[in-house]
């Protein structure tokens, strides 16, 4: 807890005064709560005594008057401090949280859910918020007021006072129980981590609705959220039972104080060892001696939740950047091959790529085939850095791509997938990703080569039109489009095609395989296509199988000397000549 709590005021770095003040203004607050009822103390101590000295219980009701309104601007003086301190710290927060997301490797955000970082980066950063700004001056209000009420009651009369304070050591006593028996932070912890599976869960859910929806399947169907969702009420309700008893006598404990204060202060009162008015000032001040403690009771639980969300943001900023070895500088290249020697590669324990030996030459298109899952993608995520190999190492250019600057290898390699996302913008700002300076020509040259020209004029705004979300939406195979005009805007001198032409229909493939065979020229190609017939003229084919390499060489060479791919070659000319009706037809 401590870490996080150093943590939490390291971020607040140079905006910390600003959070002192609002302390300061708070617990100063806290102080003229106080006040107003020491002054009707005196009052009272003056109405006892003839003649009744009307000047002065007129100046104790200004003074009372007075610090009730000091009272509620101070506290109006500390939110804004402490708001403005929490702005600060969310503003350099999320810039931070930015700055490493741009730091981490690509396939970062493959790995992790979706859910665990939309939670970190929206619900957790906001909950820092709620922390500095709220919970910080009202702890300190919480902890000042009793004190000094306390430390005040004692000067008047220290019997009463120690009455009074009977049931703070009992209350402490099950507090204390249920937060260290009950494993507070534990329960927090797996609040947070069955919250995040939540989350994850959600976010599949909403994608796979349509799925659901289609197969007329219910809620219950997708078992992963059903489950997370069940599993956090149950954890909910565990806590619930496992702290209702001892928080009830908690709060017992609390509301107990007049059970001592009233009988030892009338028995006092009777022996008249204190007069009336310091009756009434105990049974004023005294019972609410304990109400700051449930509130501090309530900050203490709240906190434990928002220093758990500290440690989450504070993993993802602990999270290893991408190194860049040697001289990290922008090196000139002789040629653009991509070697792979020995490439050896893990998602977790389970390794994917197994030594992979290969070079896919400069100016030449080289074709990863093979079996789903056999690591093509994986190989081909590996050139741009998406992850680093586990051995061995790639080079591009007789250089090992984990010495290179990451803006170099950025600007050498183009990559387009199977499944493009879009950002919410214009269709124009889409392809400008490619290239920041492309003008209108530009665009519109790159999305004709694209086949994407005709879709994106018969848009509503043309090319300015907002697709992604919010925006009009594209098909599978619009976005697939858009990205392969981005790519040939960014005229990279490597170019990686994931299923690039997934969506595209035949006439549509070939119409954009004629408008890159003329870009394609002097680069470096990499293709990955389950369609045979898209690779069957590349240069160079590379057979993927479970990890290994099981046949390099040309479609002709490959057909005689690899077992895999003419078996391959085979399934999908049988593919080509399947119907839905029987009879024979032919695609390829
Ligand atoms: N982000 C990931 N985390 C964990 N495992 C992964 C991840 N991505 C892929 N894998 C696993 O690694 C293996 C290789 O996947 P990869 O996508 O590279 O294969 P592929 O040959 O491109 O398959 P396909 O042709 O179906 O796209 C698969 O078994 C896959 O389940």
């Amino acid at each position: 807890m401590s870490t996080s709590f150093r943590f939490l005021l390291r971020l607040a770095g140079k905006h910390r005064w600003k959070l002192l003040l609002s302390c300061t203004s708070s617990a100063i607050s806290a102080l003229c709560s106080l006040l107003p009822f020491i002054f009707v103390y005196q009052i009272a101590e003056i109405l006892l005594h003839q003649p009744v000295d009307f000047t002065t219980v007129r100046k104790w009701i200004w003074m009372a008057m007075f610090t009730i309104l000091l009272r509620f601007s101070l506290m109006g003086i500390s939110t804004m401090l402490a708001h403005a301190a929490a702005f600060h710290v969310l503003y350099d927060l999320r810039a931070r949280l930015i700055d490493k997301l741009g730091k981490l490797p690509l396939g970062f955000f493959s790995v992790q859910h979706s859910g665990k970082l939309k939670k970190i980066i929206a619900e957790d950063v906001e909950r820092i918020e709620s922390f500095i700004a709220h919970h910080l001056p009202d702890l300190t209000a919480s902890i000042v007021a009793p004190l000094l009420t306390a430390a005040y009651l004692f000067t008047v009369d220290w019997r009463l006072t120690i009455a009074a304070m009977l049931p703070i050591p009992a209350a402490f006593a099950v507090q204390w129980m249920m937060s260290v028996r009950g494993k507070r932070s534990e329960d927090m912890k797996q609040m947070h981590d069955l919250s995040e599976k939540m989350n994850g869960a959600i976010v599949e859910f909403v994608h796979a609705m349509p799925v659901i929806k289609s197969f007329n399947q219910t809620v219950h169907s997708f078992a992963r959220y059903h489950d997370s969702v069940e599993n956090y009420a149950d954890l909910w309700t565990q806590i619930a039972r496992k702290k209702t008893p001892l928080y009830v006598l908690f709060l017992l404990l609390l509301e107990s104080g007049l059970l001592f204060i009233l009988p030892t202060g009338i028995w006092l009162f009777h022996q008249h060892a204190i007069p009336f008015s310091v009756l009434l000032l105990f049974l004023m001040l005294g019972v609410g001696l304990t109400a700051p403690l449930r509130q501090i009771s309530t900050l203490s639980h709240m906190m434990q939740n928002n220093l758990e969300s500290v440690r989450r943001i504070e993993a993802v900023l602990n999270e290893e950047e991408q190194s860049v070895t040697g001289l990290s500088m922008m090196q000139p290249l002789q040629h653009l091959d991509i070697d792979f020697r020995k490439v050896h590669f893990s998602y977790g324990h389970r390794e994917v790529l197994k030594g992979i030996d290969m070079t896919a030459q400069h100016g030449k298109v080289t074709a990863f085939v093979g079996p789903s899952g056999a690591g093509k993608s994986t190989a081909a995520q590996l050139i741009a850095r998406f992850f680093d190999p586990r051995q061995g190492e790639i080079r591009i250019g007789g250089m090992n791509i984990r010495s290179m600057a990451p803006e170099q290898l950025m600007n050498l390699v183009s990559f387009v997938f199977q499944d493009v996302p879009v950002i919410s913008d214009t269709v124009s700002a889409n392809l400008r990703m490619g290239r920041t300076d492309a003008d209108a020509a530009d665009l519109i040259q790159a999305a004709q080569a694209a086949q994407a020209h005709e879709f994106i004029t018969g848009l509503p705004n043309g090319y300015d039109t907002l697709i992604g979300e919010g925006g009009v939406p594209l098909s599978g195979g619009e976005r697939q489009r858009l990205a392969i005009a981005r790519a040939i805007l960014k005229n990279a001198p490597i170019l990686i095609l994931d299923e690039a032409f997934a969506f595209a229909d035949a006439e549509n493939e070939s119409k954009i395989q004629d408008a890159l065979s003329s870009l394609l020229e002097g680069k470096t190609v990499v293709v990955i296509a389950h369609r045979l017939s898209t690779i069957a003229d590349a240069d160079h084919i590379v057979v993927f199988d479970n990890g290994y390499i099981a046949g390099t060489g040309t479609h002709e060479e490959l057909i005689q000397d690899c077992p895999l791919y003419s078996s391959m070659w085979k399934a999908h000319r049988d593919a080509g000549e399947w119907s839905l009706t029987g009879k024979e037809e032919s695609h390829v």
